[in-house]
């Protein structure tokens, strides 16, 4: 018994502790599992068609959902949310149609975190939810909406969307229980990488269902719904829902309950939308809408057009002008991070003018439009619907107008009248009227970037008409192509051919289909070409590339490629451009023999062989001299690198030991000086290691374990506005955008940061450094622009060019 003492008194000691957290987590999972019980049982019991369901408080959601929402500020349920949350909660299979703007996006986002829940998902779960948008934005807007209201739950989310190395989102995939995404971006992770699928998903939603069940996305949506298990629960939604049977059983739907909220309403379109359209022939097209932008300079304005090109060119013809509205562009050709930062700046807008592509036409919420202008006709009226539902959303007010040419007008009205759409037909006032041509000429004569923008847009405009199926609406034949190219400032029309025999589905498809292939959606833009193949690009190549930031690039990029990218195009229609008599010559004379320049070296392209020497840079540098270094002095005359000065010359400066000395005083003031900046360098790099050292710590701190992985915050700010953004991330950690805010009201308690160092201060300090600055500069002769701004578009760099140019 004594030996026995000491063990059963360590036994006393240690057993009772560790019964007493085991005993406490035995009995919290015990709670759980009761409540999810209770959960299971009043969702079985309800009845989905009560009236009584009016809130969100009143269907039976778990804590985290119904926290998430009320902090979110949702409280009453939408007609559309009322109807089908109470039968997704049942498990049903839900085909749910409402208007625009009625809030369709909860309606399928409270069904997927409760199914998560309730199945009590873990990150080792895997994939448990796919929710898949035609477009990129409505993408990105889906998975906002998702860290609102799911910010209580531990699932980890991510957004597929492409524009971001295949390698880096796939590292993530695996850990990610909900996954927002585009189609094809999708499907390339499903059939690529290693170790993810979607074997175990419990709920797949569709929104925009019947764009994604469309032609365009047919075959990616097929073979992505053949890696995901039958069994699993599916929800389509869309403003214009079509119940075709061949989709259903495409997606394997079980019995879906067809879920219409406004079916029996006399519009298909939101009751406060007051819509307009105007009939104004094509050549007139481009003034009525500068006097619409003219006389509107204080509303948020979205102008739907049927091309990247066309969006293009009046984008930067009207900027031109300076309307005096501030003016956006939005098309599926702009880089990933421009088309966030434009959609962002627009949503944030108090007001100004969006030119857009139907990129932005369907399920994109930007707050506050208050017109919507389709100034080229949609193609269809659901497209129409669409279009205008970007405006009067949930319970505001919108107008929206559309332009139809006189040859569209009764076709169109009637395919509107058929989709229940009322619309009532209105003129422009007489005095509100201008011709902007002779303005639009002198800018294409001015710029030769504009006037091929005006060309591509005439030949996109007259393509995207060509090839539309609806013949009784859009009529070729009649469009006054003259007149037209001439209403774009352009000095002549365009002269295309047509393919004829061609298959025009095929021809309109193909991009899209080219792109999805490829895995990267064009996002509802009629112009983009299809794809080429993986080619191995050189640093000119790239450099070609970066100029096509801006709107003389593809002028170059056509002087150096000739229409690459308008493969599609060329196609179909294309400018056949008259040759000069200078350029007939050439062309002539290349049948001879070509000389071309390289270097100092002249090198003739008699042969075939040669000429396809010019193919080839690297072979083309063998015939090139050695390169030389040269250095440039500030009037722009090149020297060799080291050039030694005549003894002649020398002595004339003075003795060589007084040279020696002044040379030795000048470089130990450099040296000096050089010194400060350094240590100042020094100091700013440790403190931004500092800081960053902090921000890594706090970041571990502020992530979230879910299931023992620590994903560190820095890694899931998807609200930074870096280009390299993280779009995997975990809903619980994020901030929320209002929380931000919060956050920023905590740290005045913090010392005073100092000012933020704009382009140019005036406190005296910074007069010192300006000051110091400036002589310096003098003494080096450089000139020096002084702007009160960082230059951020091409008029401020011309700006600046300008300035710089004058002396
Ligand atoms: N219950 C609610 N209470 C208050 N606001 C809501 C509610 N539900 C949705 N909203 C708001 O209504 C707006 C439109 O919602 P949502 O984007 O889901 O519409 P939608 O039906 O999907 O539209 P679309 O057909 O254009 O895609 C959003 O700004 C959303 O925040």
């Amino acid at each position: 018994m004594t030996q026995n003492g000491p063990k059963s008194a360590i036994a006393r000691r240690g057993k009772p502790t560790k019964s007493k957290s085991t005993e406490s987590r035995t009995l919290k999972r015990k709670r759980v599992e009761e409540d999810l019980e209770k959960l299971r049982i009043t969702i079985d019991e309800l009845d989905p068609k009560s009236p009584s369901l009016k809130n969100f408080n009143d269907l039976p959601l778990c804590a985290a959902t119904a926290s998430g929402l009320r902090a979110s500020h949702f409280e009453v349920l939408t007609d559309i949310q009322r109807a089908a949350i109470p039968l997704a909660l049942k498990g049903n299979d839900i085909l749910g149609a409402a208007k625009t703007g009625s809030g369709k996006t909860l309606a399928f986002l409270v069904p997927v975190l409760e199914k998560l829940y309730r199945e009590r998902w873990t990150e080792y779960d895997g994939l448990g939810a796919l929710i898949i948008s035609p477009t990129r934005e409505l993408a990105v807007q889906i998975f906002e909406v998702l860290r609102k209201i799911g910010r209580n739950h531990t699932f980890s989310a991510g957004l597929v969307i492409g524009g971001k190395s295949l390698k880096e989102e796939a590292e993530r995939l695996g850990r990610m229980n909900i996954l927002v995404c585009t189609p094809g971006r999708m499907l390339q992770h499903l059939d690529q990488t290693a170790g993810f699928d979607g074997d175990n998903l419990q709920i797949l939603v569709l929104d925009e269902a019947d764009r994604i069940m469309d032609m365009g996305f047919q075959s990616a949506v097929d073979a992505l719904v053949e890696h995901l298990p039958k069994t699993r629960q599916t929800l389509l939604f869309s403003a214009t829902q079509s119940k075709r049977v061949s989709d259903l059983a495409r997606l394997s739907l079980k019995d879906p309950e067809y879920v219409s909220a406004h079916e029996e309403a006399p519009a298909a379109t939101p009751t406060n939308l007051q819509q307009n359209y105007i009939v104004v022939p094509l050549a007139e097209k481009l003034d009525t809408l500068w006097g619409f932008l003219r006389t509107n300079l204080t509303s948020k304005i979205i102008v739907f057009l049927s091309s990247g090109k066309q969006v293009r060119f009046i984008f930067e013809s009207f900027k031109r002008m300076q309307p005096g509205i501030p003016l956006l562009h939005l098309h599926g050709r702009q880089k990933q991070v421009a088309r966030m930062e434009i959609t962002r700046r627009f949503a944030a807008a108090k007001y100004g003018c969006l030119f857009a592509t139907d990129v932005v036409a369907r399920g994109v919420d930007f707050p506050a439009v208050d017109w919507v202008i389709q100034a080229d006709c949609p193609e269809d009226a659901d497209t129409y619907i669409h279009r205008v539902g970007r405006t009067a959303r949930y319970e505001s007010k919108g107008k929206a107008v559309l332009f139809l040419d006189p040859s569209e007008e009764k076709g169109f009205l009637k395919r509107l009248e058929h989709k229940k759409v009322p619309i009532t037909k209105v003129n422009v006032k007489e005095n509100k009227k201008k011709s902007i041509t002779n303005e639009l000429q002198s800018i294409c004569f001015q710029s030769p970037d504009v006037k091929y923008l005006g060309q591509k847009a005439f030949i996109s405009y007259t393509r995207s008409v060509h090839l539309q199926k609806d013949k009784e609406v859009f009529k070729f034949d009649q469009l006054d192509l003259d007149a037209f190219a001439a209403s774009l400032g352009l000095p002549g029309t365009p002269q295309i051919r047509y393919q004829k025999g061609e298959d025009v589905k095929r021809l309109k498809n193909a991009s899209r289909m080219a792109a999805i292939s490829s895995g990267s959606e064009s996002d509802g833009d009629s112009d983009s070409g299809p794809k080429k193949k993986e080619v191995v690009r050189t640093k000119y190549d790239k450099m070609t590339e970066r100029q096509n930031q801006d709107v003389l690039s593809s002028h170059y990029r056509k002087v150096l490629e000739d229409g690459e990218d308008d493969a599609e195009e060329d196609d179909f229609l294309s400018v056949k451009r008259v040759l000069g008599d200078d350029e007939l010559d050439e062309a002539a004379g290349a049948k001879e023999a070509k000389v071309v320049k390289l270097g100092n070296q002249e090198l003739i392209i008699d042969s075939k062989r040669r000429e396809k020497l010019l193919s080839s840079k690297k072979k083309l540098l063998k015939f090139m001299d050695k390169p030389t270094k040269l250095v440039f002095d500030d009037d722009g005359n090149a020297h060799q690198l080291y050039e030694l000065q005549g003894l002649e010359d020398f002595s004339k400066e003075g003795p060589a030991e007084k040279l020696r000395e002044k040379f030795v005083e000048m470089e130990a003031e450099k040296v000096a000086e050089q010194d400060v900046e350094d240590k100042q360098l020094a100091k700013a790099k440790r403190k931004a290691k500092r800081d960053k050292a902090k921000a890594r710590e706090r970041g571990e701190l502020e992530g979230e374990a879910v299931g023992g992985v620590l994903v560190p915050q820095a890694q899931l700010d998807v609200d930074s506005e870096e280009e390299d953004e993280d779009p995997l991330a975990l809903l619980r950690s994020l901030p929320m955008p209002d929380e931000k805010d919060d956050r920023e009201e905590e740290d005045d308690d913090e010392p005073p940061k100092k000012k933020a160092k704009k382009w140019f201060q005036d406190d005296s300090e910074d007069e010192r450094e300006k000051e110091r600055e400036r002589k310096k500069r003098k003494k080096s002769g450089k000139k020096v622009i002084e702007m009160d701004h960082e230059p951020d578009n091409l008029q401020d760099l011309e700006a600046l060019a300008a300035g710089l140019l004058e002396d």
